[in-house]
């Protein structure tokens, strides 16, 4: 199938237990929780979004027309080196276009594969770290992986219900908004009083990077 890539571009994990990991990111176009448009985002199923996932226009973004040639643009972002190959599939929603022939042809070119999801799709088989970071009231349908990355302070989130599930880390992460240092305070205050869960904190926002 063709892949539609807002961008693709080279830099550190920002976020959770994979942070400061080199790392290509891929951010596919489109989500099933908004469109995107700022006159739809007071409305949407997902409203507090920091990303531009929009068409394919970003640097390095574009539409691919099979696996091997989005895996090959992958690979050339990365460089020669074959160490700790590492990509980061994201969005707009990742399960929306990621498939098995593209886990494939990244396994094949020596890339681990982590995925940033809101879990309102299923995972395919065979990504190697898989962060699902749930939306209010959108019912979860992955409701297992790697990392469970909850952005707070938000409503309509059942604490209790998100702790049963079968992930290994639980993270809270500070919601970039208008109040900013309310989310950190409530970020903060979350972690304190439930141990099970650790603050991550976007670096990449922190040190200027993409
Ligand atoms: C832009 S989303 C794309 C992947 C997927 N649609 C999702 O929501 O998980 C990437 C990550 O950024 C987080 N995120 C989005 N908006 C945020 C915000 N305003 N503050 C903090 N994290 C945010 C998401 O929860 C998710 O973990
Ligand atoms: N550096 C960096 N780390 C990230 N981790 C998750 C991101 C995302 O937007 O999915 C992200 C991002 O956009 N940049
Ligand atoms: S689900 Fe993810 S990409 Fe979609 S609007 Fe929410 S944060 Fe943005
Ligand atoms: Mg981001």
């Amino acid at each position: 199938m063709t892949y539609a890539v807002k961008e693709l571009f080279l830099t550190l994990q920002g976020e959770g237990v994979q942070a400061g990991r080199r790392a290509v990111f891929v951010r596919f176009a489109g989500c099933n929780l908004w469109s995107g448009r700022e006159q739809d985002r007071a409305t949407a199923a997902c409203n507090f979004c920091d990303t531009d996932f929009v068409g394919t226009d970003g640097d390095g973004g574009g539409k691919f027309a099979d696996a091997e040639a989005l895996a090959e643009a992958v690979e050339a972002s990365w460089g020669a080196g074959r160490e700790a190959r590492y990509t980061v599939i994201t969005g707009g929603e990742p399960m929306l276009q990621l498939d098995t022939p593209l886990i494939d042809a990244l396994h094949a070119r020596g890339f681990e594969i982590g995925v940033e999801s809101n879990g309102t799709l299923e995972a395919p088989p065979g990504i190697d770290w898989l962060c699902i970071s749930p939306k209010g009231v959108n019912v979860l349908a992955q409701k297992s992986g790697d990392e469970l990355k909850l952005v707070w302070p938000q409503a309509d989130i059942d604490l209790d219900i998100l702790e049963r599930l079968d992930f290994r880390h639980f993270l809270v992460q500070p919601m970039d908004c208008a109040d900013g240092e309310a989310a950190k305070t409530a970020a903060i205050a979350l972690a304190m009083a439930r141990p099970k869960w650790r603050l991550t904190l976007q670096a990449h926002k922190a040190l200027g990077l993409r």
